[in-house]
């Protein structure tokens, strides 16, 4: 039965387990049809992705830290020779200093101002550098942002900076790599409760305000932004580049 992405290679970068977005991703992508390789940051991700990716058929796993430009470049080198052609990338990574996503940005120190911008907004440069070689017949790139990295949002502080720089860069790639037909997006996803938003102080209590307040009155689950991500992929958004579209209840709209 022909689906969506019936033979599109895709690769999703940042699955931690089964509670990351990027495997709630990686679901909606395969049950559109679509071949998948993983890549985990370091060994001690690997038995949970592996345990995880048995029930996804014929998914394939690398090992990838993406602060080193020579496992970006060994990655994709492997890439080339197994699967020889690449329709899109999913990057669902980030990290700050988990004492810096409290108190005041104004005492952000500069490893962790540093560390913030490389793990969670250059990467995706270094990515998409070495994807456009594998888009030979185009593609679709989509990373994941949050409202913070718009305008302040309590806490979030550095990772909101990073991720103003993530949307920035979300532009000036899909500029590069339109001419290519490769296409780059950002999902804005409201907050979802994640290994990762363990490390972002009072997070509880931003989810009960967007029950209360968002346009749609409920919080964002991880299949909606499978879902959209399964739309940034196809051709339906084939006209769709350099944007952040919000998956949040609408919570972006209120002041
Ligand atoms: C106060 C804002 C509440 C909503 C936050 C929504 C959210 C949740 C998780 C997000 O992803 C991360 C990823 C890494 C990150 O840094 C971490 C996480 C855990 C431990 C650690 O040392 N750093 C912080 C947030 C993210 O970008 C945004």
């Amino acid at each position: 039965m022909d689906q969506l992405l019936s033979g599109k290679n895709i690769l999703i970068m940042g699955v931690a387990n089964k509670r990351s977005i990027a495997w709630a991703i990686a679901k909606s992508l395969h049950s559109a049809g679509a071949r998948l390789i993983f890549t985990y940051q370091g060994e001690r991700f690997e038995k949970n992705l592996r345990e995880l990716t048995k029930e996804l058929s014929d998914s394939i796993l690398y090992q990838c830290d993406i602060t080193k430009d020579e496992e970006i470049t060994s990655l994709f080198t492997s890439l080339k020779e197994e699967i020889g052609i690449l329709h899109g990338v999913v990057h669902s990574i980030a990290h700050a200093k988990v004492e810096e996503l409290q108190g005041r940005y104004l005492d952000t120190s500069r490893d962790g101002y540093l560390m913030a911008q490389e793990i969670s907004a250059y990467s995706l440069v270094a990515v998409a550098r070495g994807a456009e070689a594998l888009m030979s017949e185009g593609g679709s790139i989509v990373t994941l942002t949050y409202l913070g990295g718009e305008r302040v949002v309590k806490n979030y502080n550095v990772m909101g900076v990073a991720k103003a720089a993530l949307e920035s860069s979300v532009q000036y790639l899909a500029n590069d790599l339109g001419p290519k037909n490769i296409r780059v997006n950002a999902i804005s996803a409201g907050p979802i409760r994640t290994l990762s938003a363990k490390g972002v102080k009072d997070f509880n209590s931003i989810l009960h305000e967007i029950e209360e307040k968002s346009p749609l009155r409920r919080t964002t689950d991880a299949e909606e932004v499978g879902d959209t991500t399964l739309f940034l992929m196809s051709s339906l958004s084939r006209g769709i580049t350099g944007e952040v579209i919000h998956v949040d209840s609408g919570y972006h709209i209120l002041g």
